[in-house]
């Protein structure tokens, strides 16, 4: 397998939960809390799976906006990015997983492949940054109404990444 870290951004938790759980389904990658590292550090792995919840009115997690601009340093042409975020569709349906929207226009730009893009179907939720061109740009969970599906969609986004990562 490609070299991969998990790196997560959680201030109550939720994320980091959800980053074990795609941890126990991928044991192989590295799991690793955005406050704890530097982004040279990172510079030796293939694949990055980034997970930051929305906080405020549609921003980033604090750690993760710390960690992002350094991370934003780093050479990430010929690496793959897929993103997953925490919101709550039910109290912030005009920003839901906004974080994960402004992440994914933070790395854009620096030329990534993306992978991990997920349909909105599924979701109750009236706008967000991250649904761009009809699907999300990386994996919306929401822990606060609908953590019972939360595994099942982990379950269905990991073998999704896999495989695109064979291609
Ligand atoms: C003050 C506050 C603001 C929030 N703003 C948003 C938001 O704009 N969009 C959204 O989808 N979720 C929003 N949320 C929900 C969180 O993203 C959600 O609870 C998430 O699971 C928290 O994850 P964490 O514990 O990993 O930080 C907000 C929550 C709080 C308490």
């Amino acid at each position: 397998m490609k070299k991969t870290a998990i790196i997560y951004g959680s201030s109550v938790g939720n994320t980091r939960f959800v980053a074990e759980k795609i941890h126990k389904a991928i044991p192989e990658a590295a799991l690793i809390s955005a406050e704890s590292i530097k982004a040279k550090d990172l510079e030796g792995f293939d694949v990055y799976i980034l997970g930051t919840s929305t906080w405020g009115v549609g921003q980033l997690q604090d750690d993760f906006e710390t960690f992002v601009e350094d991370f934003l340093t780093l050479d990430l042409s010929q690496k793959t990015i897929a993103l997953f975020g925490l919101g709550d569709q039910q109290t912030y349906p005009d920003t839901f997983c906004d974080g994960m929207g402004k992440l994914y226009e933070l790395l854009a730009p620096k030329g990534p492949r993306f992978v991990g893009q997920w349909p909105g179907d599924d979701y109750d939720f009236s706008e967000s940054r991250a649904f761009k061109d009809g699907m999300f740009v990386g994996l919306p969970l929401d822990e606060d109404n609908e953590p019972d599906l939360t595994d099942g969609r982990i379950s269905e986004w990991v073998s999704q990444v896999m495989n695109e990562l064979k291609l």
